[in-house]
């Protein structure tokens, strides 16, 4: 064996938080066995982090710097790992360390869906791989399955819960009763969320991640400014209970999917999903993905969304990819985004619906409600009923119907004497 073919490969991580701490202990542990998987040992040669004083347990002080940019741009590091979150400087550090020659794993689903475009043509400039597996989902194989598995097929919709930290507070609501604010600080202290929570709640996460899996799935350059968003702040304990009534449970969903004329529709919204539904039994900070495709039909990918060591292996199994190909040769694959297609203008895009409202318990209100579906264009379901005294409070169920011919029936609605304040609308899914 020559010296380089021993040689160890070096690597790089920036960023000791929840994730890389945690990629840090596991590099050290599984040292042997990555090794024989790759063929050459691994070594950290350094990771960066903002305070060098905090105490970090089973990694060495040796280690640390406070200069990112300077451990980014080392010419004799093969791998960065770049684990800090945010668009700067995580970008500019990337960038860099693809400038020093390094290939670059990444967890990084805000810069990616703001710009990765800019990182995937600076990679590919420097022959270098890119690989990002735990930005999507986790632990979840979802990247490679969509970058590599099923290219050859033609996906044409990809459905999921992709936040654990939402998935941990609906399911806490849902079972515990437990309000908004306990539940988010329950999430906080497991390290399911980022590290501004505004992110999770308010969707940003999720959209992010929408907008990554619908650029693989559909060889489109899609970002976060594309995905229609709304979070779950303003998901109240009427709404779980309404949707237990109606045996559904809520959850924070992303729909990827294909419109009628080709382009994609993309959204993340609160949804009452059927509780037969797959994606209805999925606990706490799980995440779970549909992906429906041509040729392998349906698919579903299930496992911990979030979360230090789950996360870690996600970026293991990239540095081992990345760490192979720089042993054997060769790259991993480039961006695809040949299709080109257009985004669905959100007010276009189809969905079932749940509308509640409180009105007057009197003849013709029911009929003039449907009348106002029927106008435009929305077609309904079923009815439900529940009468109040002298008020009723209706839930509706449409089918198919745009988004925004759902809120042009609400406008009308919300103007008629017999409807009073209160309509509410959140999105169906198998129900
Ligand atoms: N926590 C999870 O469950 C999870 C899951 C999947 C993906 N991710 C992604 O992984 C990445 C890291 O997430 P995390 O949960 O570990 O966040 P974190 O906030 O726990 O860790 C980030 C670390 O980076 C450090 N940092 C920030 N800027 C720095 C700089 N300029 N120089 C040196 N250090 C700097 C921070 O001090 C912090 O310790 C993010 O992109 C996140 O979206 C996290
Ligand atoms: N904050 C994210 C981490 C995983 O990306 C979540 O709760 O899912
Ligand atoms: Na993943």
């Amino acid at each position: 064996m020559t010296r380089s073919e021993s040689a160890p490969l070096k690597v790089a991580l920036l960023g000791c938080g929840v994730v890389g701490s945690q990629v840090a202990r596991q590099l050290i542990e599984q040292a042997e066995d990555l090794r024989a998987r790759i063929g050459r040992p691994l070594e950290l040669v350094g990771i960066a982090v903002r305070r060098l004083e905090i105490e970090r347990p089973g990694i060495d002080r040796a280690l640390l710097t406070d200069d990112a940019f300077a451990l980014a741009s080392r010419p004799d590091v093969d791998l960065v790992i770049e684990l800090l979150g945010g668009i700067e400087p995580a970008r500019s550090l990337i960038l860099a360390a693809i400038a020093a020659g390094s290939s670059v794993i990444t967890a990084n689903k805000a810069l990616l869906a703001e710009d990765g475009a800019t990182i995937y043509s600076a990679a590919e400039d420097a022959g270098v791989d890119l690989y990002y597996e735990a930005a999507v989902a986790g632990a979840i194989p979802i990247v490679r399955p969509l970058r590599e598995s099923l290219v050859g097929d033609e996906v044409t919709a990809v459905v999921g819960i992709v936040n654990g930290t939402t998935n941990f507070i609906l399911d806490q609501m849902h079972t515990e009763g437990t309000d908004f604010s306990t539940a988010l600080v329950q999430a906080q202290q497991l390290g399911l969320a980022e590290a501004d929570p505004t992110a999770d709640v308010e969707g940003f996460d999720a959209a992010s991640k929408a907008a990554i899996l619908a650029s693989l799935a559909f060889h489109t350059r899609v970002r976060l400014s594309d995905v229609d968003r709304e979070g779950i702040t303003g998901v109240t304990a009427a709404d779980i209970a309404a949707a237990k009534e109606r045996g559904c449970v809520i959850k924070l969903l992303a729909r990827c999917s294909l419109s009628a004329d080709g382009s994609i529709a993309l959204g993340v919204h609160p949804t009452m999903v059927a509780k037969a539904h797959p994606l209805a039994s999925i606990p706490g900070a799980y995440n779970a993905i549909f992906i429906e495709s041509r040729n392998a039909g349906q698919l579903m990918f299930m496992g911990p969304g979030a979360g230090g060591s789950p996360t870690a292996s996600a970026v293991l199994g990239d540095l081992v990819t990345a760490a192979r190909n720089r042993v054997r040769g060769g790259l991993g694959p480039g961006e695809s985004h040949y299709s080109e297609r257009g985004i669905t203008p959100a007010g276009e895009i189809s969905s079932r619906y749940y509308v509640s409202m409180t009105v007057h318990d009197e003849p013709g209100v029911l009929a003039a409600v449907a009348t106002s579906f029927a106008e435009h264009g929305v077609s309904l379901q079923a009815v439900r009923q529940e009468s109040q005294g002298a008020e009723a409070r209706l839930g509706v169920t449409t089918h198919l119907a745009k988004h925004h011919q759902v809120i042009e029936a609400i406008a009308e609605l919300d103007r008629m004497p017999e409807v009073h304040a209160g309509i509410s609308l959140m999105r169906v899914e198998g129900a």
